[in-house]
């Protein structure tokens, strides 16, 4: 049984079957062919949607068609008894618009029009879009291209495709609802992201920001407010399977075998104290810590470390890389999402990433632009294939989540993975390949350990970012390209250069020849903060639905537009998608700011 998350219930998706109301022949002519289509999308997305435990989406299909408006009155009061924090209307006929549309102005909500000629299924479905956005509540309209039999209860391709693209980011939208980003310190080296914008959080994600000193830890430390018997069974599993590396301190600066023995007790306890902090621990009650148990029913945190913490104490670079990790001393399991220097944009990003994939996301500092060139110059190697165009070296301060060793296999081919499809030798082989070496006591005086490993190349990736600008609000970027793997000597050399003991992805951005996308550099100079998110699979289009209901504009990306999916109520802003995205987010404002 997956592990229980937070105190909130996953959200369900909401099935309407909507139908003409007049009853003496048109509807009764209606009820069967409604309800199959109600059943046939539920199916759909329960056969495909997981949440990030492993369960399936569970849909809950309205009680009777709806014909009007008492009818949608008792759908509501069912949706709200139910938890359900998405809605798909589906119809194969003409209804009665403004009587049965879905109210709720903060949930996602869809309509599928059957494409067939019987009925007029599509003319409803223009009716109610017209009607959501004469009333400022943007939805999302499917209609199959092919014209479908009356009797043909499949649901055709592009039509599966829209369901699964909207219910995806639309619980995306609902599982953050009501649950907590956790500040685990402040703001980390004057970084603009770790300055965690509350109104951001309440108004777009409709969360709640929580705060704690990082004395916290050294509290839980001291007094023992763990479980120490999980912690036995984690350090036993650290020692056994996390490798330790080389050091890359001058020798007079290294820090003794005893303390290394030390700090790997000191970081495994950080990592139990993070998990107790943002999930509660119910273990926790029963030792007699009420109130730590509780937890902050945070879906994501940030942890400052830098500086004050890392100028004394061992670094969090482990904590944050098991926390994001698919798995650990107790196998696989959910990620637990974690920024790095508290940059709440990035674990915001982060967060999403998760959400629409299931998987665990990479935290990295967009650190090196290396022109084909330059690459050259300093390897005298000549860059060919992906890497013709050069390269973005993303690598963080030593931590990022282990599935980014791209050791997890799919088809053959380098992935990371919901954790309910990871198995053992991946979990070795995302081990074997990762040292922790000692921290770098330049920047981590207190000691600790970095993560140290390479990403395999050819893996499909997208990074994208939240960043926030005075008088706009949050916007997002979106870049899909792939990983690249270097020769070993060439990595090496060029890796030596920076911070050879921290993890390291070589990512080639997919280029399109226009803007932001014109060249590599191009998309470095772009970025627009020193992190990126990165999740595997070309995820754009699904962030850009995502970012659509929480009005968030997209400023780059470089998906096809044919792939773009927003709200009906967004071609009203112009045809030129992304000034209308922008103009259409600043129409209607957040999602959730009143
Ligand atoms: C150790 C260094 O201070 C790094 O932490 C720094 O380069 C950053 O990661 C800034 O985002
Ligand atoms: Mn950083």
């Amino acid at each position: 049984m997956a592990e229980k998350r937070l105190f909130n219930a996953f959200p369900k998706v909401g099935i309407r079957p909507t139908i003409d109301g007049r009853q003496r022949g048109v509807r009764e002519s209606l009820e069967e062919q409604t309800m199959n289509m109600a059943k046939s999308a539920a199916r759909l997305i329960s056969e495909n949607l997981r949440y990030p435990n492993g369960d399936p989406v569970e849909c809950v299909i309205a009680d009777r068609t709806i014909g009007g408006v008492a009818e949608s009155a008792m759908c509501a009061r069912k949706f709200a008894d139910q938890g359900v924090g998405v809605s798909l209307t589906v119809t194969p006929c003409w209804c009665y618009g403004t009587e049965t549309m879905d109210m709720d102005p903060f949930i996602p909500k869809a309509v599928w029009g059957f494409n067939g000629t019987e009925r007029p299924g599509a003319v409803y479905l223009a009716a109610v879009l017209a009607g959501y956005s004469q009333k400022g509540l943007p939805a999302f309209g499917i209609y199959g291209r092919e014209v479908q039999d009356a009797d043909d209860t499949s649901v055709p391709s592009d039509v599966r495709a829209k369901i699964l693209s909207f219910a995806r980011a639309g619980l995306a939208v609902s599982m953050m609802r009501g649950t907590s980003y956790l500040s685990m310190g402040s703001v980390s080296m004057g970084i603009a992201g770790s300055i965690v914008n509350d109104s951001f959080f309440q108004d777009y994600l409709g969360m709640r920001n929580e705060y704690i000193d990082m004395s916290e830890f050294i509290r839980r430390i001291d007094e023992e407010i763990y479980d120490k018997e999980e912690f036995e069974k984690a350090l036993a599993w650290t020692k056994k399977f996390c490798k330790t590396g080389q050091d890359p301190n001058p020798a007079d600066q290294q820090r003794s075998p005893e303390q290394k023995e030390q700090d790997w007790e000191f970081v495994v306890k950080m990592c139990l104290i993070a998990k107790d902090l943002m999930n509660g621990n119910p273990r926790l009650a029963e030792l007699g810590f009420g109130e730590e148990a509780m937890g902050h029913n945070a879906l994501v945190a940030g942890f400052q470390g830098q500086r004050q913490w890392t100028d004394h104490f061992p670094n969090g670079d482990f904590m944050e890389t098991i926390l994001n990790t698919s798995f650990d001393w107790n196998g696989p399991r959910q990620p637990y999402i974690v920024a790095t220097e508290n940059d709440s944009l990035n674990g915001a990003a982060m967060l999403f990433g998760h959400l629409l994939t299931n998987t665990a996301q990479i935290f990295s500092d967009v650190r090196t632009y290396w022109s084909p060139e330059a690459i050259e110059r300093v390897t005298g190697q000549k860059m060919s294939g992906a890497a013709a165009g050069g390269l973005i070296h993303l690598i963080n301060s030593g931590s990022t989540c282990l599935d980014g060793t791209g050791e997890q296999l799919k088809d053959g081919k380098p992935a990371i993975k919901p954790f309910w499809e990871i198995d053992e030798d991946e979990v070795q082989a995302c081990l074997a390949a990762t040292e922790f070496c000692p921290a770098d006591a330049g920047y981590f005086r207190g000691g600790g350990y970095s993560t140290d490993f390479l990403t395999r190349g050819g893996m499909p990736v997208t990074m994208f970012r939240i960043n926030i600008v005075k008088g706009l609000g949050p916007v997002l970027q979106i870049a899909e390209g792939e990983t690249v793997r270097l020769s070993d000597d060439v990595h090496r050399t060029l890796d030596d250069r920076t911070n050879p003991t921290w993890p390291t992805t070589w990512f080639a951005p997919r280029l399109t020849g226009q803007g932001a996308f014109r060249d590599v550099y191009q998309v470095m100079a772009n970025w627009g903060a020193n992190h990126g998110a990165i999740s595997y699979g070309h995820i754009g289009a699904d962030l850009i639905t995502l970012a659509s209901m929480l009005r968030i504009p997209v400023c780059m990306h470089n998906v096809d537009e044919e792939r773009i999916f927003r709200p009906s109520s967004w071609n009203a802003f112009g045809m030129e998608k992304e000034g209308a995205d922008y103009r259409a987010c600043g129409n209607f404002g957040s999602l959730y700011g009143v």
